[in-house]
């Protein structure tokens, strides 16, 4: 009864806070255990199913298969039946990926690379280049400046690859995606819609924090990977430490393909392990590719063994290689490359390749793999719901004449208006085409498609399933989806974290007003994960977002491309409020003020939901002391309530309340007068069931020379920090510790000091815990004496 009541309470705060602009929530933080949702009464239904939505399922004829075995319509069945192995044969050369990873691991460079060798420009430029031109894939001024990657960007190129002597021509749709942790909606929502993933590490510092987060991200997509080990000329490089690493931290099978020619500075190739052939690159970018049969005989003992590793993994994970593995036989090459393709689309295995973009060293053979082992858009099982078939699940066929269905995933304000980024999943969009918003069941008329290149775009008159592209015109929030409107389908959203700080801003001068509203407006349609809202006390504009580089890149942002200088107050954690002890309740709303009167009366009780985690509201009424329609407003009521906490204002969370009894007047009762009760209620009964201040932990990882550990274990300990695991490497070290947001406030300007500099430390939200009682005390010492001056004034 309890559930029922969560998952109907959930369902409604999905509806109210639909407001059309911005990719759906939940209602509060504690909805983030939830891996995804999405915009519709369906949600519940599809976040349960929201783990399974990309299960590879192998081959394109299994996926058709698949389809028929769960008819839609007939005619569908017909197409898809029909064009088979015409549409087989386009998809089996398109790639949708995504390059993920740690900052400042060369995501952007190798990118640069991609695009240089594919022909997609003329000349490579460097992240923070002396020619200050800057990469491609960092358009943004800001971007370039810093040399960090903050919006995700999509471009596309065509890879001739070539085979025993044959020229094949891919088509790669490729988004470059920022590495650090603040901007990691750009992560999830690129994840969401690409059917793999380069995931580059760096060969010096191996597995690091944000390479786990990344692949947690990929899990939750179902992302099949493969690895390149960048930076395989730097000093202290170790791609065989960096695979062990993928083992052993990110539990995922993983086995080097290639072993590096030279090290350092003298790092000038790699050996193929599959055909033992040695791959050099040549010319003044490294843009020739020579390939000689004869390895160097420094490496020779080395790629025998690794060659071993390698079959040895595959067999592993794949039955073929394993029979063979048994009868003593080599598998072949090709059975080679089947198995790792195999294995890596089901997601049971990544291969490893190595180089070094910034040397034009060994990143075309990473192109290679893209092309053998990340999956066509036909061998990922994509599925929508019905909403005329009761939200039954359905399969998504990557052909071209299938009816039109598509997900927005991606919103840019540019300056010939709103750039809405779409996956096609089904069908083809062309150009003047109407389109149909599941969400808001609104046509519209597609004017302009385009293809993405960074920050430039090729206008084009149609694109097929299977690809990516961005449409002119289309006013939607990210993760609407669109079909043609022969289908009633929905596709489950992408997974937004919740914001943990917040400040309050303001124009400096009252004249950018108009200015800072429109920017305001701008960055909360583009990003689900910045948040903007006016404090109903102070009348302040409050910001929230990821952490405190993220609020000050909007900051910023707002400066340079909206001239509006701002203040901003100090940063604020997004604490949460919640009870310990169950309070029953018995309240009445009794006002007689001359004419009709106000009156209501809710009797029940409220207590801890157990784990910090949904509110939940649930009525138990017998008998009709009150009816459904002021029960729902009683509701409402509770869900304000948990809004704005009793102790602070801040959320309320993990907790419940019960409505099992209460009287109706029969003129004086009213939907505002149950609400108003409730409200009344849930303040009283709160204050008495204990209530305590909940603050942000922080999952902090932080790296270092060996040499500053005793300084910074001793600014942790400071911090009332704990510490859960430590690695010494053999320069670096690398500390995990869960620190209260609170504390970790100017961390970064006191680990340069403390480090000279040379100090690192990523720190994601991990759960919320009770604050330390001397700050609950403080803070509420201070948000009532806020509220005191407020009232004298
Ligand atoms: N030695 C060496 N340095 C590299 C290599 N690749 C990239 N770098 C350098 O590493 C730094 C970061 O490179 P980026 O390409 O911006 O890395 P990123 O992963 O895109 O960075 P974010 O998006 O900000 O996380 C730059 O100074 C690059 O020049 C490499 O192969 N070898």
């Amino acid at each position: 009864m309890r559930a029922q009541g969560a998952l109907r309470q959930q369902l409604r705060a999905f509806g109210s806070l639909l407001n059309g602009s911005r990719c759906v929530r939940p209602m509060a933080a504690e909805m983030q255990k939830c891996s995804a949702w999405q915009p519709f009464g369906a949600a519940i239904k599809a976040s349960r199913n929201v783990e399974s939505r990309r299960h590879q399922s192998g081959t394109a004829s299994a996926m058709l298969e698949a389809a028929a075995a769960e008819p839609q319509a007939l005619a569908q069945e017909t197409i898809i039946k029909n064009l088979s192995s015409e549409e087989a044969q386009r998809l089996s050369k398109v790639r949708n990926i995504g390059i993920a990873a740690h900052i400042d691991s060369g995501k952007t460079t190798a990118t640069e690379r991609v695009l240089f060798y594919t022909g997609r420009i003329k000349s490579i430029h460097e992240v923070r280049g002396k020619d200050a031109v800057g990469a491609k894939m960092d358009s943004m001024e800001l971007e370039r400046e810093k040399g960090i990657t903050i919006q995700s960007a999509a471009t596309f190129c065509d890879w001739v690859k070539n085979e025993d002597g044959k020229d094949e021509t891919y088509h790669i749709n490729l988004i470059d995606t920022p590495g650090h942790i603040d901007f990691t909606i750009e992560v999830e929502r690129a994840l969401r819609v690409l059917d793999g993933a380069v995931m580059i590490l760096c060969a010096v510092s191996g597995v690091q924090s944000q390479t786990m987060t990344v692949d947690r991200q990929m899990r939750r997509y179902n992302v099949p990977r493969i690895s390149f080990i960048n930076k395989m000329d730097r000093m202290g490089a170790n791609p065989f430490k960096a695979v062990e690493q993928i083992n052993q931290k990110l539990k995922i099978p993983a086995a080097a393909l290639q072993v590096p020619i030279g090290t350092e500075d003298d790092f000038r190739g790699v050996v193929d392990l599959i055909h033992m052939k040695a791959i050099y690159n040549e010319g003044s970018k490294g843009e020739t590719i020579v390939v000689k049969d004869e390895i160097p005989e420094e490496v020779r003992a080395l790629a025998e063994e690794k060659r071993r590793v390698m079959i040895e993994t595959v067999a592993d994970v794949d039955e073929e290689i394993a029979e063979l593995f048994l009868d003593e036989q080599m598998p072949t090459p090709e059975q080679l490359k089947a198995a790792i393709r195999r294995a890596t689309i089901s997601l049971k295995f990544t291969p490893v390749l190595m180089g070094s973009a910034l040397a034009d060293t060994a990143v075309q053979p990473m192109l290679d793999a893209v092309c053998d082992y990340l999956p066509n858009p036909s061998e990922v099982e994509n599925l929508a719901l019905d909403a005329r078939r009761q939200e039954a699940q359905v399969k998504l066929v990557p052909y071209n004449e299938l009816p039109f269905v598509g997900l927005a995933f991606k919103l840019e304000e540019s300056n010939y208006g709103q750039l809405t980024y779409m996956r096609v999943y089904q069908g083809t969009l062309r150009k003047g085409m109407n389109v149909f918003n599941a969400r808001t069941d609104k046509k519209v008329k597609v004017p302009r498609i385009v293809r993405m290149h960074s920050n430039e775009m090729e206008e084009i008159p149609e694109i097929g399933a299977g690809e990516i592209c961005a449409v002119f015109g289309v006013d939607c929030a990210s993760g609407d989806t669109f079909t043609d409107g022969t289908l009633g389908y929905t596709m489950s959203s992408m997974f937004v974290p919740e914001a943990v700080i917040s400040l309050s801003i303001k124009p400096k001068h009252s004249k950018d007003t108009a200015n800072f509203s429109k920017a305001m407006n701008r960055f909360q349609r583009e990003d689900p994960t910045f948040r903007v809202h006016v404090d109903p006390e102070s009348q302040e504009t409050i910001i929230s977002g990821m952490g405190e580089l993220h609020l000050d890149i909007y900051v910023e942002r707002m400066r340079r491309e909206y001239r509006v200088d701002c203040e901003t107050g100090q940063p604020q954690v997004a604490y949460r409020e919640t009870m310990t002890a169950r309070v029953p309740f018995d309240h009445t709303l009794k006002k007689q003020t001359g004419g009709a009167g106000d009156y209501a009366r809710v009797m029940g009780w409220m207590e801890p939901t157990g784990a910090l985690e949904a509110n939940q509201f649930e009525q138990q009424v017998v008998g009709g002391s009150i009816s459904e329609k002021f029960l729902f407003a009683c509701e409402k009521g509770f869900m304000a309530s948990c809004e704005k906490g009793p102790l602070l204002g801040h959320r309320v969370l993990g907790t419940s309340m019960v409505i099992n009894d209460g009287a109706t007047h029969m003129t004086d009762s009213s939907e505002m007068a149950f609400k108003i009760a409730t409200q009344q209620a849930f303040r009283k009964a709160f204050n008495e069931g204990r209530p305590q201040i909940l603050e942000p932990l922080m999952k902090t990882t932080i790296t270092a020379p060996n040499e500053f550990q005793g300084n910074i274990v001793g600014i942790l300990n400071k911090r009332n920090a704990v510490i859960n695991d430590t690695e010494i490497g053999v320069d670096d070290f690398t500390l995990y510790a869960d620190c209260s947001l609170n504390s970790m406030f100017g961390f970064s300007s006191m680990l340069r000091a403390a480090t000279q500099g040379k100090g690192e430390f990523t720190m994601e939200f991990s759960h919320y815990a009770p604050a330390p009682p001397q700050l609950q005390k403080e803070l509420i010492a201070k948000h009532q004496k806020a509220q005191a001056d407020r009232h004298k004034k």
